[in-house]
């Protein structure tokens, strides 16, 4: 092909050369990929193809015999794969093959260990693509010409995979991409024609374009006699299934089959957790396949990184990333919905208006809950993992979607006081079967990080009584737990706000309580003065056991981990004092009791105080004169001994 090319060499973007160099370096042991990578390229193109020709369908060039060609030389040790899809013109083949243009790039090459086997892990949630053709090959070619674009505006590509490539001119008489690989020394295994059917077979078997391998001739088949007559046009022959999988019957496709084309549809390398393939007839007429993806993309919290389904209207693909038919909080699904009621020239506009759009986005997020819900009942461990790589998103489920609020909380995971370790694997549902008797609340604490909430002084008394309350340490738990009131009829309650109320308190208690308070009167009356800059309140509690003190927000006032967020944020927040709870029991609080001098009475007040706000996780506003006050403290004691 590289005959009087006009060629002009160029480098890749930093980013590309490091993918590159990556791919072939961790990907070698899975190198067969490569050519499920670029089938899938070489679909795409088609579908594309197939869109734009609904608009103008002169780009066809009176063909619409879409198919992918893979051809093997054994002498020469390439393999070329052909589509008549798309196509690229200059300025496209530059930018899609030299450079990367995913956001987040730079920050997931520097999130790369050296180690090849976590690498290659993670290479896989970023996408392969094309350039994993460089796994096998020595040197590429990539020969293509745009759709309804002349001869002449063909383009020659050819790089061996380092830091540059070079690119030129050449006509090409067919729309489309050709893509040639000169196979290294020891990747000749894919010039084998019957190695590379059964890779086709394994991976790209559910691809909808037929992809055609020239036939070979069986051993004895051909006859001497008829050399004479030869010779004939070589035959191509399809092999791969080559309809689209979502299509066929769901007894008929095999998990293999569910899973290679998951990793079509979603450019991932690892396999799904679990799917669910629905027809759906009557008033309207679609078909979906959704997918769990077995692990989060790297760029999961970018704002514009990839979610939603790819679209198919009768067949014919209409777009990637269709945001409409899911909400937000389960933008991790993957899959497809092909619809028979949209009209074929649908775009995102008419997609936002469209009636029938609504209906299926709800039918679809009902679909996609149940999947959840039925993976978190026949497989405990998958649904473990889906929760470490998804729960937090799931978790933006209850305040963006109100209608299926009590179906996401089921969803949800813990960590409690049950289990009192970090992992969050406890369900509502396993909490409310360990209620204590006349536990009418679902309990929780809400703290900066695990250890915080675990040890927070507000658990003392639910430990004593042996009522498991929730741990909530990330960063969305304060926005989840203001939009999720109920579960079951049992109302959540943070442990950190408002009076503790506990309903399930004796008689007893109540009057033992009562008497705390008034003994501690006066008390509580010395410290709201020498603390009034600091709290709105100071009142004796017994909701501590071991801790002197503790600050409890208002019932409706915004919690302390929200107000970090806030603030960390730079939003403005209300200005709302807390309020300190005493323990009258603890030796500490008996001391300031007894403290008749007034300046030390302050200093100790004070040191409750901040330390109340410390072990909540909180920031002093003025840590220096804490170690002042404290270190004054300490040199009193030390004198006194
Ligand atoms: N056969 C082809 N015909 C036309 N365009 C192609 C072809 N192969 C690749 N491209 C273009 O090159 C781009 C980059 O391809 P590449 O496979 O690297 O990434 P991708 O398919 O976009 O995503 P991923 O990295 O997740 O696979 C594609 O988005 C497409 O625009």
């Amino acid at each position: 092909m590289t005959a009087d090319v006009k060629k002009e060499t160029l480098g890749f973007q930093t980013e590309a050369k490091q993918l590159l160099h990556l791919m072939i370096h961790s990907l070698y042991s899975n190198r067969e990929i490569f050519l499920r990578e670029l089938i899938s390229n070489a679909s795409d193109a088609i579908d594309k193809l197939r869109f734009a020709a609904l608009a103008d369908d002169k780009i066809l060039e009176g063909q619409s015999d879409y198919q992918i060609r893979v051809e093997v030389d054994k002498e020469a040790a390439t393999v070329t794969i052909t589509d008549n899809g798309i196509g690229m013109n200059r300025e496209e083949v530059i930018d899609n093959l030299g450079t990367i243009a995913k956001s987040g790039t730079a920050a997931f090459l520097a999130s790369l260990t050296g180690d090849q086997k976590k690498d290659s892990q993670l290479i896989g949630q970023f996408g392969v693509g094309f350039y994993s053709a460089f796994i096998v090959a020595e040197r590429v070619e990539v020969h293509t010409r745009k759709a309804g674009e002349p001869k002449e505006a063909g383009v020659l590509w050819e790089s061996q995979g380092e830091s540059e490539f070079s690119i030129g001119e050449l006509p090409r008489d067919e729309r489309g991409t050709s893509i040639r690989l000169f196979l290294k020394s020891d990747c000749t295994e894919f010039a084998d024609d019957w190695r590379v059917r059964s890779v086709i077979k394994k991976y790209s078997d559910h691809i909808s374009v037929p992809v055609l391998m020239l036939k070979q001739e069986a051993p004895g088949e051909h006859d001497e006699s008829d050399d004479e007559a030869k010779p004939e046009a070589p035959t191509w022959e399809t092999v791969n299934e080559a309809t689209a999988l979502w299509t066929r019957s769901r007894s008929d496709i095999s998990d293999d089959e569910y899973k290679a084309f998951y990793q079509h549809v979603s450019h991932d390398f690892d396999e799904p957790l679990t799917w669910s393939h629905n027809r759906v007839e009557g008033k309207l007429e679609y078909t979906s396949l959704l997918y769990v993806p077995g692990r989060a993309p790297f760029d999961l919290w970018n704002r514009d990184a990839s979610k939603g389904l790819k679209l198919y209207v009768q067949r014919t693909f209409i777009m990637d990333e269709a945001e409409q038919f899911l909400p937000l909080y389960l933008r991790f699904i993957r899959g497809v919905v092909d619809s028979n009621d949209l009209p074929l020239n649908v775009s995102r506009e008419i997609l936002q208006q469209h009636p029938s759009v609504d209906s299926m986005r709800s039918a679809l997020t009902k679909r996609a809950l149940d999947m959840l819900a039925k993976l978190a009942k026949s497989d405990a461990d998958k649904y473990a993992t889906f929760w470490r790589e998804f729960g937090q998103v799931l978790k933006e489920g209850p305040a963006e979607d109100f209608a299926n609020k009590e179906k996401i909380a089921r969803l949800l995971r813990f960590a409690t006081t049950h289990m009192d370790s970090e992992t969050q694997d406890q369900s509502l549902d396993d909490y409310l079967g360990r209620l204590q008797e006349g536990q009418d609340k679902i309990y929780y604490v809400v703290a900066e990080n695990f250890n915080t909430a675990r040890r927070s002084p507000h658990l003392e008394v639910f430990r004593k009584r042996g009522i498991e309350v929730l741990l909530l340490s990330d960063r969305v738990d304060d926005w989840l737990m203001s939009h999720l009131q109920e579960f079951e009829g049992k109302k959540f309650q943070d442990v950190a706000r408002g009076e503790l109320d506990m309903e399930d308190a004796s008689e007893e208690e109540k009057a033992e309580r009562e008497k705390l308070q008034e003994e501690s009167q006066a008390l509580v009356e010395r410290m709201k003065q020498s603390l009034s800059d600091e709290v709105a309140d100071v009142r004796a509690t017994a909701r501590l056991t071991d801790s002197p003190a503790c600050l409890v927000v208002g019932e409706f006032d915004m919690g302390a981990q929200m107000r970090r967020i806030m603030e960390a944020a730079g939003q403005p927040v209300p200005e709302s004092k807390p309020t300190l709870e005493i323990n009258p029991g603890h030796p500490l609080i008996s001391l300031l009791d007894r403290e008749q001098d007034e300046e030390r009475f302050a200093d100790l007040a004070h040191v409750v105080f901040e330390q109340a706000l410390l072990a909540e996780g909180g920031q002093l506003k003025d840590p220096a004169a804490y170690v002042e006050r404290l270190n004054k403290l300490l040199l009193k004691m030390s004198a006194a001994g």
